[in-house]
């Protein structure tokens, strides 16, 4: 199977710096969850928050509110950590995003070596999806990760897009061929980071891709226009395609 969209390409929107702004004076203003109540009414398909070993953003109780309160799919992204893996079962979000996570980096770099720690990952994976949640892998699109995304037992692979917002015409064609070869595997395939209305069409035009999560420029550009008017944007631009 090399086409997997059977319905509209889906958007999770990410809200996680909406608490960046917030923690910068360290008060309860702006609300991430008020902000994904706001993304979810304006037409996201799901919300997407990163809970941080630091906390840098997302907090424990920004992710209990949105699992508590949100009527669309929450997807916590988060590092294959024990401390993240039990937060994970007690809270039983719909979907689990593993990523790679440096303390010191400014934001996720690269994707989640997969292949080189199967063997650590293999257990957290198989708890998650025991517990209900659909685990996914945010990895590059490279043939290794996504064959061991595969064989561990994972659902999704979310596509790092972060090396194709930066250099898209050298990046575009390993996408395209990673979500094939992912898709092959059986694996729902999913893109995001860095994604803006410029970039986002060639993404959304691959056909093995039903999910885009898309947060710093929507929060960004949301300063300028107003959230729900860059989701409709974003929304136009994903439709739009290449
Ligand atoms: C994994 C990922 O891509 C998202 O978490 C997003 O980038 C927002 O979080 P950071 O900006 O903290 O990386
Ligand atoms: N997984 C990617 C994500 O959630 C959003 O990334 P970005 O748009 O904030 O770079």
């Amino acid at each position: 199977m090399t086409d997997s969209r059977t319905q509209a390409l889906r958007l999770g929107v990410n809200i996680d710096h909406v608490a960046t702004v917030r923690n910068a004076r360290g008060g309860a203003h702006p609300d991430p969850v008020a902000a994904a109540h706001l993304a979810a009414a304006a037409g996201a398909d799901g919300i997407t928050a990163h809970l941080r070993e630091d906390r840098r953003h997302i907090r424990d109780a920004d992710l209990a509110r949105l699992r508590a309160e949100l009527a669309v799919p929450l997807n916590m992204e988060m590092a294959a950590t024990d401390e993240m893996v039990g937060i994970a079962l007690a809270l039983k979000p719909h979907a689990c995003c593993i990523v790679p996570e440096r303390r010191a980096e400014v934001t996720t770099e690269g994707g989640l070596d997969v292949a080189g720690q199967a063997d650590a990952l293999a257990p957290r994976v198989r708890a998650l999806r025991e517990a209900g949640i659909r685990v996914s892998m945010f990895i590059d699109p490279d043939p290794a990760q996504i064959a061991s995304s595969a064989a561990i037992g994972a659902a999704v692979v979310e596509l790092h897009t972060g090396a194709y917002a930066e250099n898209r015409a050298g990046e575009l064609a390993r996408l395209r061929q990673g979500a094939i070869l992912a898709a092959q595997a059986g694996l729902e395939v999913h893109a995001g980071h860095g994604l803006t209305y410029d970039n986002v069409g060639p993404i959304a035009a691959l056909p093995q891709v039903v999910e885009l999560n898309i947060g710093h420029f929507l929060i960004g550009q949301a300063i300028f226009d107003g959230l729900p008017a860059v989701i409709a944007r974003m929304r136009e631009a994903m439709e739009r395609g290449a």
